[in-house]
């Protein structure tokens, strides 16, 4: 970047720290995208009241009156996803970004950007916001900074970071001391001209999402939702967090992290990985149907996993919110999600607004409102747009929460220390082939299962849905390297020095359909709190008391090892669920074939011996 001068800029002075590159950093970036004022954020309450009251008057928050301290917005209606086609990897060598990302190279890419980024806050304000991704009190913090010029943005990192002076003092006082951190720099793309009125959900029709493993550092462009604009999610602790990991052996992933405990009183931790829109939150809040057992939440999205002194894999959540998806969420799926958001302090983005202040979206109940207005601001009653099945909530659309207020929060989700991984579990969403559950033989054919992971595309990202790709341990969208590397950092983590204690790991699917042989395309599975019933078999699996059946594709429950008691789901369709079709897996090897071959040489060796395995059990 080169600086202008951006000494007359209000607020760049009144720094809260004296961290020397954090204050260059903050001026240069004024100075390139002059804004008519610059705010250090602190996280206080004051600021949110300050920011919400804001965002209502600019008309972008409406302030609910069914819902304590909570928000309804919608965005542009061509900013509702990740855009996983603007989103690149910007290695300083092509090769190392890999056949998955789209790369550009990092001064080119820096060139194209510092034009975009000329001018792009006039008439807007620059927020500063420090912040810290997982507990305040790790030994080594993982810290950013996100530079902003939206204050939607800063609200929700309110909520789904741990930001502002709390964060700032874990910085140091900027001498050789001075703490390292993830620069995020992130503009809407909208500058105002003077007099220039302002829109709802400012935004640009070009959109970058740009990552720089070498640098760590984030550069986003144009967009104002989710994954693409609140940096500390999937740009930091996911693409930077896993070339560092990759780096320090350890892992950062895609998965939620889930407490259980048996009527026993036995404590398991588990992790699982489903892509964007394939069941994490919902799991991670799960109320067993099945008696005795409990089931609390340390996190629905994102794992850091390091290895322990005593040899076992232990995993933080780095984020301190949900940013959930909204359509399926209810009292029947998911009420501890529900119960979350009654306590208040959220933001909903793209749901229906109710006429008495309250949200709604397909799923929140089973009686929907008369009237209705949409996230496109439209009208919708009951009788004629319910009956055409026009949807009022968007399908990605989103609800912002703090995880503290969850009624099944694990008292341990803040600990620094993590917790113990016993069973890692990968899934997708597939109507044919995958079984309800799979166990892996060892660490090795677990990892071949999750590299060969499947799914339909969802809402969660642009792009056509209901498409199957291959989607490595639910990361495809989130690997900051080469795939090959990144598979085979998870080989080589089976053969840490000090793992004494390996995850045992499991490939599930909630969304078998009956439809292959004239079924009507429903679930198989019933899912949801019924899910249990499958983590109880994996969790006797590793205690030694549950039966399992060899098949081609590893080991599934024998009949009498799943418990299905008081389950109400016709035998035949749990059957179909679990049953594993030699047939559909002949048709499925080459899909799999395809998809390593794109991985090029790159590809570990014991995945091809493991699929050629699988090849020879299928024969
Ligand atoms: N049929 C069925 N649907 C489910 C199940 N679990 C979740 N869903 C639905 O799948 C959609 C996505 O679920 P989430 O739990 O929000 O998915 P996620 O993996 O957290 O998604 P991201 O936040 O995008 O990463 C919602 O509409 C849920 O209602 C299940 O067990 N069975
Ligand atoms: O990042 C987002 O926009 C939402 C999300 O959690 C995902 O897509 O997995
Ligand atoms: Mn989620």
């Amino acid at each position: 970047m080169t600086p202008t001068s951006a000494g007359t800029i209000p607020g760049l002075d009144q720094a809260p720290t004296t961290h020397q590159p954090l204050l260059d950093w903050v001026r240069e970036t004024a100075a390139l995208t002059t804004p008519e004022r610059v705010v250090w954020c602190d996280g206080s309450r004051e600021e949110w009241q300050t920011l919400t009251d804001q965002l209502v008057e600019a008309g972008t928050f409406v302030r609910l009156s069914q819902k304590p301290n909570s928000f309804w917005c919608v965005s542009d209606p061509d900013d509702v996803a990740r855009v996983e086609d603007r989103s690149f990897i910007c290695s300083k060598n092509e090769a190392d970004a890999g056949p998955t990302n789209n790369w550009m190279d990092p001064l080119d890419m820096t060139i194209v950007m510092t034009e975009h980024y000329r001018g792009c806050m006039a008439g807007r304000t620059l927020y500063v916001i420090p912040f810290c991704m997982g507990p305040l009190t790790a030994e080594n913090p993982q810290l950013g900074v996100q530079l902003t010029d939206s204050p939607y943005v800063v609200v929700s990192m309110h909520i789904m970071t741990r930001m502002g002076s709390k964060a700032l003092t874990l910085f140091g006082d900027g001498t050789d001391t001075a703490a390292e951190f993830v620069r995020c720099l992130h503009s809407v793309g909208a500058p105002l001209k003077p007099g220039q009125e302002d829109v709802p959900w400012p935004c640009a029709t070009t959109k970058y999402i740009t990552h720089f493993p070498e640098d760590r550092m984030i550069w986003s462009y144009g967009s104002g939702y989710g994954g693409n604009a609140l940096l500390g999610k999937k740009c930091y602790a996911l693409r930077i967090a896993s070339v560092i990991a990759r780096d320090e052996g350890w892992l950062a992933e895609h998965m939620l992290i889930l407490k259980l405990t048996s009527p026993a009183g036995k404590v398991h931790y588990i992790a699982a990985a489903f892509p964007s829109s394939c069941g994490k939150t919902n799991l991670a809040m799960l109320e067993p149907s099945i008696p005795g057992w409990k089931a609390e939440t340390l996190g629905d999205d994102i794992a850091w996993m390091r290895f322990g002194d005593d040899g076992r894999l232990y995993a933080t959540n780095p984020e301190a919110g949900f940013f959930g998806v909204a359509p399926g969420t209810g009292w029947k799926t998911n009420p501890n999600a529900m119960r979350t958001l009654y306590r208040g302090n959220s933001i909903y983005t793209n749901v229906a607004l109710t006429d008495d202040g309250d949200v709604w979206w397909e799923g929140y109940s089973d009686a929907p409102p008369d009237h209705l207005t949409t996230w496109t601001r439209d009208d919708w009653t009951l009788t004629t747009d319910y009956a055409r099945g026009r949807l009022a909530a968007h399908p990605n659309s989103r609800y912002c929460t703090p995880i503290a207020q969850c009624p099944i929060a694990a008292p341990e989700w803040n600990d620094p220390q993590g917790v113990p991984i016993s069973a890692i579990f990968f899934g997708g969403r597939r109507a044919t082939t995958i079984p309800l559950v799979v166990e892996s033989r060892d660490w090795q054919h677990g990892v071949f299962l999750g590299a060969t992971l499947s799914s339909e595309t969802t809402a969660a990202a642009t792009g056509q849905v209901g498409v199957v790709r291959r989607d490595p341990m639910a990361m495809l969208p989130f690997v900051g390297y080469h795939v090959g590397d990144y598979l085979q950092h998870w080989l080589d983590t089976g053969d840490h020095a000090h793992a004494t204690q390996l995850p045992k790991i499991f490939y599930v699917n909630w969304f078998r359909r009956a439809g292959n042989n004239g079924g009507d395309g429903r679930f198989l599975w019933p899912g949801f709190s019924e899910n249990s019933r499958v983590l109880k078999w994996a969790i006797d699996r590793l205690d030694g008391t549950a039966t399992a059946t060899e098949t081609p594709i590893g080991l599934v429950p024998t009949p009498e090892a799943l418990d299905l008691n008081g389950l109400d789901t016709p035998p035949d369709d749990v059957q179909a669920a679990l049953t594993v079709d030699p047939d559909e897996w002949r048709a499925e090897i080459p899909l799999i074939e395809q998809w390593l071959a794109t991985i090029g040489d790159k590809l570990p060796h014991a995945l091809l011996d493991e699929l050629e395995d699988l090849q020879h059990r299928l024969a």
